[in-house]
């Protein structure tokens, strides 16, 4: 099939029926034309799923990992330095990292046992080896343009497979006059030439186009870290939402998508393509720079409703909130990367005064509302700071402010900082009594009494298995590590426990009473335990 007459999978059913064949689904999907205009394709529900679901499992075309990353084993997808244990208990320092085993031809690909490098060897990697070893170090995307070509030329892709990557996006001209403008042709002459493919130049580039626009990357459920990519046609059918209904995660090298709420029969299968938790001025242009649309879904329409309203429609004012909301990000990522490899400490609320006046300076108004991203990640992150350098109740102080400042308390971010804040906690419960009373005798507003402490911690621990389990499933081991940590934690609770009313009035109260003393307006943020 040439790159010239491919036509929209919703117009191809026969091969969308092949596609969706191959996936493992309990519920019945189907692509059609998607009812965002210019979005083209995308994957519908036929059936009401509920929340917290597994949608469906596929596996993708090709998946590779980092060349710079020895902890991931490149065929079956085994984290060794995963922050929790296949046994389902989160890692402590004292567990070991085991080394992988590496290809002893190329040395590009790790394994975790030899049993994965000689099936990996004798199912494919026995062709890609010496292509590898000549093409020196590469970007992750430009890996997986190698293995594709590779898989193509010794007819390891079925044609569906084929046909579907040369169906999928590939935005070709946007890639070959954006970012990559460099990149695309030189990286494609590269492929050519080290993997030898009989394909033309023109399709190579269209290929890593594909790639470029659809690549998703791997990541284990609960966890940032990037494993590696993964291009899986089914699941990159999915367009973009900034209030997503799924979310993607992989088991090993597996991608699976759970709902994130309860989907009706009827409705499109979205995923947020970005940081769902950012502000629409940052979202709008890295979806315009990476994916070539702008998004005008009802969420961007509010929040550039209120950009408007304090700029009073003046587009260089907003240009220099973003402009701001970039600098606040880089200087954050600065100050953390120089504390992380440096290890000098960091001034924490010297750093929290400089970047607040540097937010305030740039909004129109002369000051930043606090709920405005990056502040509440900003926060956040100078709370991590802070527990990283030994000061569990400033962390917990700016942590508490991050989280009750952040707008979207829903999905993985939002879990992911839930276990953060329960981390931080669980320090200063560790901390002597004597702390504790000198905190509660010097602090206006009080700071929570040990008991209180207690009570907020079980119920967040509470709120964050719930959220493990309707965002990442009930077993995986990430949620599996949860529950042992929330009911080793609940077996030694004095007096009522959550799920009771009696728990929920002691909880609301020593919440507020944590809430004030972080300087935040008691109501701010509320849950239900
Ligand atoms: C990964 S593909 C999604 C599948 C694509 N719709 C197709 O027909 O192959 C990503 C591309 O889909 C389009 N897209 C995805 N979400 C969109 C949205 N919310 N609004 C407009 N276009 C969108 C953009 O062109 C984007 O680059």
């Amino acid at each position: 099939m040439s790159s010239k007459d491919t036509i929209p999978f919703h117009e191809n059913p026969n091969l969308c029926q092949l596609l969706l064949s191959q996936i493992s689904t309990g519920t019945t999907l189907r692509v059609r034309q998607s009812r965002t205009p210019g979005a083209g394709s995308g994957l519908f529900t036929e059936v009401a799923v509920p929340a917290g679901q597994e949608v469906f499992r596929s596996k993708p075309v090709v998946t590779c990992c980092p060349d710079s990353l020895s902890t991931v084993c490149d065929f079956c997808y085994a984290n060794n330095a995963s922050k929790v244990l296949p046994s389902g208990r989160f890692r402590t320092r004292r567990d070991p990292i085991e080394a992988l085993v590496d290809c002893t031809g190329c040395h590009v690909c790790n394994y975790c046992t030899e049993s994965c490098r000689n099936t990996a060897l004798e199912a494919y990697h026995k062709y890609e080896c010496a292509p590898f070893l000549k093409s020196g170090g590469l970007g992750i995307r430009a890996r997986a343009l190698y293995r594709i070509l590779i898989h193509k030329e010794h007819g390891l892709l079925s044609d569906h497979q084929w046909q579907g990557l040369m169906t999928l996006m590939p935005h070709q001209s946007g890639h070959q006059q954006g970012p990559e403008k460099e990149t695309v042709s030189r990286i494609a002459k590269e492929a050519k030439a080290h993997t030898e493919t009989t394909l033309d130049i023109d399709t190579i580039e269209r290929i890593y186009c594909v790639i470029l626009t659809n690549s998703m990357a791997i990541r284990l459920p609960g966890q940032s870290a990037v494993m590696g990519t993964a291009v899986d046609v089914v699941g990159a059918i999915m367009n973009h939402s900034c209030d997503p209904n799924v979310l993607i995660s992989f088991d090993g090298n597996e991608l699976l998508v759970r709902t994130l709420r309860a989907v009706e029969a009827g409705e499109e299968l979205a995923h947020c393509y970005t940081d769902v938790q950012s502000d629409v001025l940052l979202r709008r242009k890295l979806l315009q720079a990476e994916y070539f649309f702008v998004c005008t879904c009802s969420r961007c329409r509010s929040e550039l409703a209120e950009h408007e309203r304090v700029t009073q429609g003046d587009d260089t004012k907003t240009q220099s909130i973003r402009a701001a909301q970039e600098t606040l990000f880089a200087s954050m990522n600065e100050a953390v990367s120089g504390f992380t490899l440096s290890g000098k400490p960091v001034d924490v609320d010297s750093l929290a005064d400089h970047m607040e006046a540097l937010a305030d300076k740039a909004y129109p108004t002369g000051e930043w509302p606090p709920s405005l991203e990056p502040l509440p990640s900003i926060y956040k992150t100078l709370g991590r700071l802070n527990q990283a350098q030994g000061d569990p109740l400033a962390a917990i102080e700016y942590c508490i402010r991050g989280c009750a400042h952040t707008k979207r308390r829903a999905g993985e971010p939002w879990m992911v900082d839930l276990f953060e804040l329960v981390q931080v906690l669980t320090a200063v419960l560790g901390a002597s009594p004597q702390e504790q009373q000198e905190e509660e005798e010097e602090e206006e507003p009080p700071f929570p009494t040990m008991a209180e402490l207690w009570d907020v911690f079980h119920g967040y621990l509470h709120e964050l298995l719930r959220l493990a389990q309707g965002n990442c499933g009930h077993d995986v081991s990430y949620t599996r590590a949860i529950r042992s940590w929330h009911d080793a934690a609940l077996k030694y609770a004095d007096g009522a426990l959550p799920g009771t009313q009696e728990f929920a009035d002691k909880f609301q109260d020593a919440h507020r009473k944590l809430l004030l003393w972080a300087g935040v307006e008691e109501d701010l943020w509320t849950i239900d335990v």
